[in-house]
């Protein structure tokens, strides 16, 4: 793998002396900048390291689905804004609600190690889905979890379910829904990892593009931060959810649609399944690729290759035009 991924410039700077870390408040944003924090003290010993805590208007807007209030934007803007101020020099963001396009000023300058990229089963009195009986009721509030449900169980029920995840669990063991679905990795970065049920496989449960792994936001003008940042990229990461977003930047990006996109290794090739879906799940495109990758540009060639792929099978016709 290329080593000019690794550095911008190829000097090495002064270290830093103090760095913030914008943060979104929930308890699983905080892990992750806790996490950051760590990794960037072991690596810079002599760096005061601090979180700058903040809500955002994603996690304000409880009621609607995600999808109906501006979509993953919302969870990134304030975070952007302390990095503009100077209050922040970095925001750590779930990879998954990362637009696919970055604003002006802003990079996506570091992708950490994933974790689990699965979708995981959670109930209290189901092992899995196919334990549900007729009528049950799952939550979700993701359109992509949702019509892959609506495809296999027309029997079940599929409500939406937002808030934290701690808000979720809580509204699971009221008994508001028999079972729901969420990503793995946020449960298992809480402790919480004894909750999950069933692990549901890739194929047909593919996550979203980015899910499972943590990106960093920094403002391009920053002079050091692309250098700081460097050792903290896992290239097989960066390389497979390069490939992932690729697809779904090509579909437009937006959570108003079933979008998945997930890429695995097998050895040096990079292996992706993608699909595009109505909510409903009676139509569905689904591409798959796979291909040596060890540059960005490769990866992002093996994306724009299934992106095609779907394009041609006539997934533009899922999509609805976007309205903003
Ligand atoms: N859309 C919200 C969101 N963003 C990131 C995660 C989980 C952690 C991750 O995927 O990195 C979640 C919760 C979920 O989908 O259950």
């Amino acid at each position: 793998m290329s080593q000019s991924l690794n550095s911008s410039s190829g000097t090495t700077p002064v270290a830093p002396k103090r760095l913030v870390i914008a943060s979104r408040e929930s308890r699983l944003a905080m892990w992750q900048a806790q996490h950051l924090q760590a990794c960037l003290q072991k690596l810079y010993p002599g760096c005061d390291v601090q979180i700058l805590g903040m809500t955002t208007r994603g996690d304000q807007i409880l009621d609607k689905a995600l999808s109906k209030v501006g979509g993953k934007g919302l969870f990134v803007k304030e975070l952007e804004t302390a990095l503009e101020d100077g209050r922040a020099d970095l925001a750590v963001h779930s990879l998954k609600d990362v637009p696919m396009v970055m604003p002006d000023g802003f990079d996506l300058t570091c992708v950490m190690a994933r974790e689990d990229a699965r979708d995981a089963f959670v109930s209290n009195d189901y092992a899995s889905l196919e334990d549900l009986p007729k009528g049950a009721i799952v939550g979700t509030s993701s359109l992509r979890r949702e019509s892959v449900l609506r495809a296999r169980f027309p029997h079940l029920v599929i409500e939406p379910l937002r808030g934290n995840l701690d808000t979720r669990m809580g509204k699971l063991d009221r008994g508001e829904y028999q079972a729901i679905i969420l990503a793995a990795a946020g449960l298992k970065r809480l402790g919480l990892e004894s909750r999950i049920r069933a692990f549901l496989p890739y194929d047909p449960y593919t996550p979203a593009a980015g899910q499972g792994a943590l990106g960093i936001e920094t403002l391009s003008a920053h002079p050091h931060i692309k250098d700081w940042l460097a050792p903290l990229n896992d290239m097989p990461t960066l390389l497979a959810v390069s490939a992932e977003r690729m697809v779904s930047r090509q579909l437009g990006g937006s959570c108003e649609v079933p979008l998945a996109a997930h890429a695995t290794w097998d050895q040096n090739q990079l292996q992706i399944r993608s699909f595009v879906a109505s909510t409903d799940g009676k139509a569905i495109c689904l591409a798959n690729g796979k291909g040596v990758v060890q540059s960005l540009a490769d990866a992002e060639a093996l994306g724009l290759a299934v992106a095609q792929d779907l394009l041609a099978q006539g997934a533009a016709d899922l999509i609805p035009k976007i309205t903003k």
